[in-house]
């Protein structure tokens, strides 16, 4: 493999063990949002915040040279996932 393709790859396996801590520790603080909300009877979505937390990332994103269409679809993405785990820590009761 030519040496700047394996550096390369060692810099993207970094950044993509990164992402997976980063996002383990989002997923612990939403789930405790999660039973916060069960035990509040509050609705498992907050679309208000959510539009607050896309313009802040669009805002960030386009600072710092992503696409900010795709760093809300990534934010949608993520947040799809979380609500169906408040909808499911709700479900139990
Ligand atoms: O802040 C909340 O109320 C959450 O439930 C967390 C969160 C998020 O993942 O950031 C998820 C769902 C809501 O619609 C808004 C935000």
């Amino acid at each position: 493999m030519p040496p700047e393709l394996a550096r390369l790859r060692h810099s993207i396996d970094n950044i993509d063990s990164a992402l997976v801590h980063l996002m383990a520790e989002r997923f612990r603080a939403t789930q405790q949002v999660g039973v916060l909300k069960a035990e509040l009877e509050l609705p498992a979505s907050d679309p208000a915040r959510e539009a607050e937390q896309v313009a802040r990332l669009r805002a960030l994103a386009e600072e710092s040279g992503l696409d900010p269409v795709f760093a809300e679809k990534f934010f949608a993405f993520i947040v799809a996932e979380v609500i169906r785990h408040h909808e499911a820590i709700a479900a139990q009761g």
